[in-house]
C-alpha cells in the first residue's frame, strides 16, 4: 500500500441483495488533497464513500483508510475522520447547538464551536429543534458537526446540496481552509462546478467502477476537441474556410453571422482562421475557443440517458 495514500480502496464490492452497487472499485487518495467522487445516480459513490467510513462491510476487495481497516478498527479510526451524510444522524428533537457540542466532546482537540457556528451562518439558530431547521441550515449543521473534530481527513456526501449560494461559497472556504491546514478531503457532488472549484482529483463512478481519473483539467484536455466561435458578417464561404483548415475540421454557421468551428482547435488553427478573416477582409468582432468543461467530459463517459 502506498504510504501516502490516505484512502486506498482496492477492488471494492458491495452487494445488496441480487443488486451489486459497487463492482470493483479501486480508489487511492493522496494525502493532503480533495478528491470529488462524480457519478450518475445509483453510481456507487454513496455506498463506497460509507464502505470507507466504516458503516458498511464490504463483500470482496480491501479497504484500508488512514492505514486502518474501517470494520475491526473503526474505534481508531473514527476520532480521526469527520463524516458528512447525506442526510440524518441527528435526533429531531435536539437543538443545533447542543448537537454541535456534544460533537464536539467526542473529539480530543476540537476546533471553538462558537465560532464555527458563525463561519457556516448557524449562530441564529443555536437554539432551534433539528426539526425545525430549514434544508439548509440542517445541511450546514452537518457539515459543522463533520468538521468540528479538527478531522485528519474529511468525507462529505454532496456538501452543498441545496445550499443557497452564500452557504456555498463559506462551505468552499472551508473545505479549501482545510486542505491548506494539511487535511484530506474526499467529496461526492453532481456539482461540476464545485468539483472544478475545490478538487485536486476527480474520480468519475459509473456502474459501481471508476471510468476516469485525473485533476479537472487534465479530465478536460484528454483527447478533448474544442470549439472555436466567431462572429463575423453573414454568409462567409465556409467551404473555403474549410479547405484552409485540418482535414478533420468542421464549420458551420449557426445563425447568420456567428461561427462554430469544431476540431482540434490549437494555436496553428486559431492563427489559421485569423489569417482566413484577414485575407478575405473579415474583422471578427467575437472570437473565442471554448473549452470542454468537466460537465462536457461527465456526459460523454456516462451518456446522456436518465438511469433508473
Ligand atoms: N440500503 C440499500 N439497499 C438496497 N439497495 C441500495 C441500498 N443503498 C443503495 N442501494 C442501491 O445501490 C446502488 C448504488 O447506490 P448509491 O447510493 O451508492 O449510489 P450513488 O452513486 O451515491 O447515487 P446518488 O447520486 O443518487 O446519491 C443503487 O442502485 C441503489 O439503489
Amino acid at each position: 500500500m502506498q504510504t501516502d495514500a490516505a484512502v486506498e480502496v482496492v477492488g471494492l464490492v458491495k452487494r445488496y441483495g441480487s443488486k451489486t452497487a459497487v463492482d470493483g472499485l479501486d480508489l487511492s487518495v493522496a494525502t493532503g488533497t480533495v478528491t470529488a467522487v462524480l457519478g450518475p445516480n445509483g453510481a456507487g459513490k454513496t455506498t463506497t464513500i460509507e464502505t470507507c467510513e466504516g458503516y458498511r462491510r464490504p463483500d470482496g476487495g480491501t479497504v484500508r483508510v488512514l492505514g486502518l481497516d474501517p470494520v475491526t478498527q473503526g474505534a481508531a479510526l473514527r476520532p480521526r475522520i469527520g463524516v458528512m451524510l447525506q442526510s440524518g444522524g441527528v435526533y429531531p428533537g435536539v437543538r443545533a447547538e447542543e448537537m454541535l457540542r456534544h460533537t464536539a466532546r467526542l473529539y480530543a482537540h476540537p476546533v471553538d464551536v462558537d465560532l464555527l457556528a458563525d463561519r457556516l451562518g448557524l449562530g441564529s439558530c443555536g437554539r432551534t429543534p433539528y426539526r425545525r431547521l430549514s434544508g439548509g441550515q440542517q445541511q450546514r449543521l452537518s457539515l459543522a458537526m463533520a468538521l468540528v473534530g479538527r478531522p485528519e481527513l474529511l468525507f462529505l456526501d454532496e456538501p452543498t446540496a441545496g445550499l443557497d449560494p452564500q452557504a456555498r461559497q463559506a462551505t468552499w472556504e472551508l473545505v479549501r481552509e482545510l486542505r491548506a491546514d494539511g487535511a484530506t478531503v474526499v467529496l461526492t457532488t453532481h456539482q461540476m462546478d464545485e468539483a472544478e472549484q475545490l478538487a485536486d482529483d476527480v474520480a468519475i463512478v459509473d456502474r459501481g467502477r471508476v471510468i476516469a481519473r485525473g485533476s479537472p483539467e487534465a479530465l478536460c484536455e484528454g483527447g478533448a476537441e474544442n470549439t472555436l466561435r466567431f462572429t463575423g458578417r453573414p454568409g462567409l464561404d465556409l467551404l473555403a474556410l474549410c479547405k484552409a483548415l485540418p482535414a478533420d475540421a468542421v464549420a458551420v454557421e449557426m445563425t447568420p453571422g456567428s461561427y462554430r468551428i469544431e476540431g482540434k482547435v490549437d494555436p496553428q488553427m486559431l492563427a489559421t482562421v485569423a489569417s482566413w478573416c484577414a485575407q478575405h477582409g473579415v474583422l471578427p468582432d467575437r472570437i473565442a475557443v471554448e473549452r470542454r468543461t468537466l460537465e462536457d467530459v461527465f456526459l460523454e463517459l456516462t451518456g446522456r440517458e436518465l438511469r433508473g
